[in-house]
């Protein structure tokens, strides 16, 4: 019923204006999915490939349609996830792209879910997912690769862990975002925007920290539950071994430094996350920092981890960390995304789903963090690439996808 009898790629537009890879997949009997790959602009190193989306997708057209079509069932993930490792035949999708592999392998999961007739988020979890919702965090202020002329930490974080539901917690974050506008606004602080939508002012990450820290407060004595904040420094965009350090405009900080600048922000601000405190070749200054704060606030690999089981493993055996953002994209399929999930919960790690800096309409992920239940999504705040995925999670809380 689910055998894939037809699968279309196409260039689309992301939230940059740039091309990216759309997928469509069709079945026997009458099952359709649709899905499209985002983009990364503060990719790590060590990500799955992603290919000029022409390249990408006149590859995948040659290599990968003819091992799908008649031959593997869209309701069979791991079927279809095979068959895409198969047609790349290399450990990083630089054969087919990461684009044009993750763009099919999430339409056809749509199109597996077409066919049963049950949401994405069930036929990818279960029938018992659905109760627990994650905790979403919302960038409302960044800079760094996101943004020109803006703090040097990429994104603050907000964080409604007291939320009641996830409509409210997504609204709170809608308010944070709003609050910190007047705040900037009342400071005499103008504030373009960055890639995500959070504010961009042209403020240091000391004055950013203050704002946010109001922002969040009144938002909270304002909703009445708690509202935290987290980062996601992207240091290894920060880090400049010619330097000596991470850079911070004419300040360097040295390992130790920026260890213990982390630590000192985690304590003062009551951080609930920080994402990429430290290079992603840095699993020693990880496992320090993990040592020193991971009781009080959550270490999550990005760039460091890149949702790789096998660098998940030495982070582990490391002891570095105690999250790993999970971005399907950054692995290629949803399948090493599963695995990724799995190793971390297997091993006390919190998963956090994320979206990418350049974005299309796409809901997949929201899909995904309620299936692997999930501790957060990273999906930003405002603009309609990031309300498409908010939005769809108030959609899957209503029973109403
Ligand atoms: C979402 C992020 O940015 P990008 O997609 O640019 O890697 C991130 O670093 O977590
Ligand atoms: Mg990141």
């Amino acid at each position: 019923m689910t055998l894939i009898t037809d699968v279309r790629l196409r260039r689309v537009l992301d939230s940059r204006g740039n091309p990216t890879v759309e997928a469509d997949v069709l079945t026997q009997s009458g099952g359709f999915g649709r899905a499209a790959a985002p983009s990364g602009a503060s990719t790590g190193e060590y990500e799955a490939i992603e290919l000029p989306p022409s390249e990408a997708i006149a590859a995948a057209r040659r290599h990968a349609i003819p091992r799908l079509v008649d031959e593997v069932h869209a309701g069979n993930q791991r079927e279809v996830d095979g068959a895409l490792r198969a047609a790349d035949g290399t450990d990083n999708f630089s054969e087919i792209g990461a684009n044009s592999a993750v763009a099919i392998s999430m339409a056809a999961a749509k199109a597996g879910a077409d066919v049963l007739g049950a949401p994405l988020y069930q036929h990818l979890g279960g029938a018992f997912r659905g109760e627990n919702f994650p905790v979403p965090l919302g960038n409302v202020v960044g800079g760094g690769e996101h943004a020109k002329e803006a703090t040097h930490i990429q994104e603050f974080l907000a964080a409604p862990v007291g939320a009641p539901s996830v409509s409210e917690a997504v609204f709170a974050n809608a308010a944070v975002h709003a609050r910190v506008s007047e705040i900037l606004d009342e400071n005499g602080t103008p504030a373009a925007k960055g890639d995500e939508g959070a504010w961009a002012p042209p403020i240091s990450d000391a004055e950013a920290f203050d704002v946010v820290d109001q922002a969040v407060s009144d938002v909270s004595d304002e909703l009445g539950f708690e509202i935290g904040f987290g980062l996601d420094m992207a240091a290894a965009e920060l880090y400049d071994e010619d330097e000596g350090g991470y850079v911070y405009g004419d300040d360097v900080k040295s390992t130790a430094e920026q260890v213990d600048y982390v630590a000192d922000m985690v304590a003062e601000y009551d951080l609930v996350y920080v994402e990429d405190p430290l290079d992603e070749d840095d699993y020693e200054g990880f496992a320090e920092l993990t040592d020193r704060v991971g009781e009080q606030t959550l270490i999550c690999g990005d760039d460091l981890f890149v949702t790789n089981v096998e660098r998940l493993q030495e982070g582990i055996d490391a002891g570095a960390g105690n999250s790993i953002l999970i971005k399907p994209n950054q692995i290629g399929s949803l399948s090493d995304a599963f695995d990724a999930v799995e190793l971390a919960v297997r091993n006390g790690y919190d998963a956090v789903i994320s979206h990418r800096s350049g974005e299309t309409e796409d809901t997949t992920i929201a899909h995904l963090a309620v299936a692997t239940d999930a501790a957060f999504i990273k999906t930003g705040t405002v603009q309609g690439e990031r309300t498409a995925k908010l939005n769809e999670l108030i959609r899957i809380a209503d029973d109403a996808v």
